[in-house]
């Protein structure tokens, strides 16, 4: 049995932070009943530190009593711990600088000096009883063997995980799984891979990481998420079952609904070719494709719709062939002759033409009503 994959939802934290989103407490609580009810392990719910209605939504969510961990998110700074501790949670992860630039500019210090703070804010939080996990912020471009220091810092306190943060979206799949597998040689924790989308890698990254030894996959709803966003929930759930074989406890018909909910919270409307969850992704036009999936719906079938609770669709337009016509009118229970099936295929082309959409079923009486009449005078003359 391949091992299990964790999923760590960050929509409500990462996700909110895409430019000009911003959750009410209300829709946090859906939100995170949905991605509960969807089966995900952990939701990080947001970023204490914000103080104000983002403590107000955390212990909401806390509340719920959810069969998930709701993690809170923080800087390594004991303020913040305590934030996360007065909305209630049992979990955080917190946040350091891993790279050498970021150390420097953010925390005025070396890989020494972050350590010992590392030690010091863990420390603080495991005497307030929270689980700690390390986030590992801008880890691909950080040394190994800072990441290693650390890590084991933080382990030596009782961190349980280390995230790994593509932060700024910079690794390929190939460097992806190097990274992990340098790290891994590093430390004992679980790791966590949290990607972003800067150079649309993000979802192959994840896979790469979860390759090479991550055991946890930090994602959003839709990918949504700082600039270019983050790992898409509903692409690794699916893909981690499609091309790893491995199993990550999200039931796949609830993601449609999921992203249907997120949409409509954060005001980004689902692209309708959106992988997984776009309203268009199992519907085929192309006259070559549908022939073949009519005789075998295999020859065009990488994902099956029904895993989904969905279902191909075929529609009529500029691409249409012979076969799609006749296997509409064969549902429709019309029966034409070949040459009225290729009257009525040029009269839907030209209509997809000119209108620049599909043409609806309920579009094909009138156009075959309409191409049966130059053949009947025709066949008169
Ligand atoms: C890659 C990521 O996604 S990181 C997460 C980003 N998330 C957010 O920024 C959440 C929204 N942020 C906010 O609402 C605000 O920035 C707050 C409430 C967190 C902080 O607000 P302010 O106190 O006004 O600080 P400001 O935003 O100007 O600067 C951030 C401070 O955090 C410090 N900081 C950044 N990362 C860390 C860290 N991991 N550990 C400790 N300190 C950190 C910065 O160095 C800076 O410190 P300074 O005030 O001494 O210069
Ligand atoms: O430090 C972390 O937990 C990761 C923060 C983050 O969102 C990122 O680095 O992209």
């Amino acid at each position: 049995m391949a091992e299990r994959v964790f999923v760590n939802d960050t929509t409500l934290r990462d996700g909110e932070q895409a430019p000009g989103v911003a959750f009410s407490v209300a829709e946090k609580v859906l939100i995170a009943r949905a991605l509960a009810a969807a089966g995900v392990d952990e939701i990080e719910a947001g970023t204490p530190a914000m103080g104000g209605s983002e403590i107000a939504a955390l212990a909401a969510v806390v509340a719920e009593d959810l069969p998930v961990r709701v993690m809170a998110w923080c800087r390594l700074a004991e303020a913040d711990v305590d934030a996360a501790a007065s909305a209630g949670v049992a979990h955080v992860n917190l946040s350091v600088p891993t790279s050498r630039i970021q150390m420097a500019v953010k925390l005025h210090a070396g890989p020494e000096a972050v350590a010992e703070r590392v030690r010091r804010v863990v420390a603080h939080a495991r005497a307030r009883g929270l689980t700690v996990a390390l986030g590992g912020e801008d880890a691909s471009r950080a040394e190994p063997a800072d990441i290693g220091l650390l890590a084991r810092a933080a382990a030596a306190e009782g961190a349980w995980r280390l995230r790994f943060a593509d932060t700024l979206g910079v690794l390929d799949p190939f460097a992806t799984f190097d990274a992990i597998r340098a790290v891994r040689s590093e430390t004992d924790l679980a790791i966590e891979f949290h990607g972003h989308d800067d150079l649309g890698l993000a979802t192959a990254n994840t896979l790469a990481a979860l390759r090479a030894g991550a055991t946890h996959a930090s994602v959003t709803v839709l990918g949504l998420g700082e600039r270019a966003g983050n790992a898409a929930l509903e692409e690794v759930a699916v893909a981690a079952g499609a091309v790893l074989g491995r199993s990550c406890g999200v039931d796949p018909t609830a993601l449609a609904g999921l992203a249907g909910l997120v949409a409509e919270a954060s005001g980004r409307a689902v692209p309708s070719d959106k992988a997984i969850v776009g309203t268009e992704v199992f519907t085929h036009e192309s006259g070559i494709h549908v022939a073949a999936l009519l005789r075998d719906v295999h020859t065009y079938q990488g994902l099956d719709p029904a895993l989904l609770g969905r279902r191909h669709r075929v529609v009529l337009g500029k691409h249409t062939g012979l076969a799609a016509i006749r296997g509409v009118l064969a549902d429709l229970g019309l029966t034409v002759s070949d040459r009225e099936a290729l009257e009525l295929l040029r009269a839907v082309k030209a209509r997809a033409e000119a209108t620049k959409t599909p043409v609806a079923v309920s579009e094909l009486r009138s156009l075959l009503a309409a191409a049966r009449l130059p053949a009947f005078l025709e066949a008169a003359e």
